[in-house]
């Protein structure tokens, strides 16, 4: 019998509006059955200040997998270290963040659900607390055991992927080599054939300078590694072009024979997609064996508690691993 996907939901930073916009699904009709984990008290407290009336009901490990019921969510409960307040990031809280990706995980592994999806968390306050983290994907990544995965973000139409995610920009170009960028576009070109059913994927890649490098007077990444991988790629037959320069890349005529664009790093690619579709876009890890999704935006701490948090990128992510869930299963993988 083939089983409407179960979505895992990280609650993500408690003093930021996660707990907001997993609130607001009870009110919604869901594409699939979701289970939150995070810390059910926090919860509880976060829907009274917000005066929203819904059922929270505890899930424990070996319950059935929760039915949809309009006005209840189901929570695996992993109790914070200190009560959670909107607004104020406190670090005692940070390893129950980061516990509930690894029940996700767990849960995952043993084959109680079928994708996860997380809301956001908030890395400096990780860090404060003296555990190095530098995002979900990352985290995951190593968690799965992935040597390498790929940070897309896709909405309204157009997808971003990453060819670097988060490091310092003075770090940036020396990133950028062949064997990473080959790996990042054979990951990106498979995910958008499996997970997103196109059979022959376009993409276009930017350059990393100014100009894609004017011709070498601007940089030489794009002659002496872009350039050369894109050569070897298309030597393969794979449809994907650049170094494009990523001032006019994406301009409507260029796009519209793309299905995505590879950017070489985080404030190339996503400014601009954030720009498009914030609020409406998805951020899926590429290269994971689980499907992973989560929102485009952060934690939003000016806002948390107010009522004033959006949740149609939590929708969508839901909707999308839903989707990916059954595009992998009717691709048989
Ligand atoms: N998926 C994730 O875990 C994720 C994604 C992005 C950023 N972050 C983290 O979040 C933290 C804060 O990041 P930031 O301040 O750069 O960006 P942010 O997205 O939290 O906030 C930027 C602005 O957008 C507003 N905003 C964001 N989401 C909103 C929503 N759903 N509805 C209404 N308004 C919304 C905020 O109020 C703020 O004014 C950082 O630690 C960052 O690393 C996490
Ligand atoms: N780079 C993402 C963004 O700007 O939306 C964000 O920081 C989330 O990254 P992770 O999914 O790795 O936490």
């Amino acid at each position: 019998m083939i089983t409407e996907p179960r979505l895992l939901l990280t609650v993500g930073e408690p003093a930021g509006i996660g707990p907001d916009i997993c609130l607001q699904l009870a009110f919604h009709a869901l594409p699939s059955g979701v289970l939150l984990i995070g810390d059910l008290h926090c919860l509880r407290s976060r829907a009274l200040t917000l005066g929203l009336s819904l059922r929270l009901e505890p899930w424990l490990e070996g319950n059935p997998w929760p039915a949809l019921e309009r006005g209840v969510l189901h929570v695996l409960d992993v109790p914070l270290a200190q009560p959670c307040r909107p607004g104020r990031l406190d670090m005692a809280n940070a390893p129950a963040v980061l516990a509930t990706l690894d029940k996700a995980m767990h849960l995952l592994r043993a084959g109680a659900a079928d994708a996860l999806v997380t809301a956001p968390v908030h890395k400096g306050i990780i860090n404060d607390a003296g555990i190095p983290f530098t995002g979900h994907t990352e985290y995951l990544a190593a968690a799965c055991g992935s040597p390498k995965v790929v940070m897309l973000l896709a909405g309204r139409g157009l997808r971003v992927a990453l060819a670097t995610t988060h490091l310092p920009l003075a770090q940036v170009a020396a990133a950028v080599t062949q064997e990473g960028l080959e790996g990042t576009l054979r990951i990106l070109h498979r995910a958008l054939r499996e997970d997103f059913a196109l059979s022959e994927p376009r993409i276009l890649v930017a350059g990393l300078n100014p100009h894609a490098g004017e011709g070498g007077h601007l940089g030489h990444e794009e002659q002496d590694v872009i350039a050369p991988v894109i050569a070897a790629l298309q030597g393969e037959s794979l449809r994907i072009s650049g170094p494009w320069p990523a001032d006019t890349l994406f301009t409507p005529r260029l796009l519209e024979d793309a299905d995505a664009v590879l950017a070489m790093y985080h404030d190339q690619g996503l400014p601009v997609l954030k720009y498009h579709a914030f609020g409406e876009a998805v951020n899926i890890t590429l290269g994971l064996p689980i499907v992973r999704t989560s929102v485009d935006h952060g934690t939003a701490l000016d806002i948390a508690g107010t009522g004033r948090a959006e949740g149609g990128s939590l929708l969508r992510a839901l909707d999308n691993a839903a989707e990916i869930v059954r595009n992998r299963r009717a691709a048989g993988c």
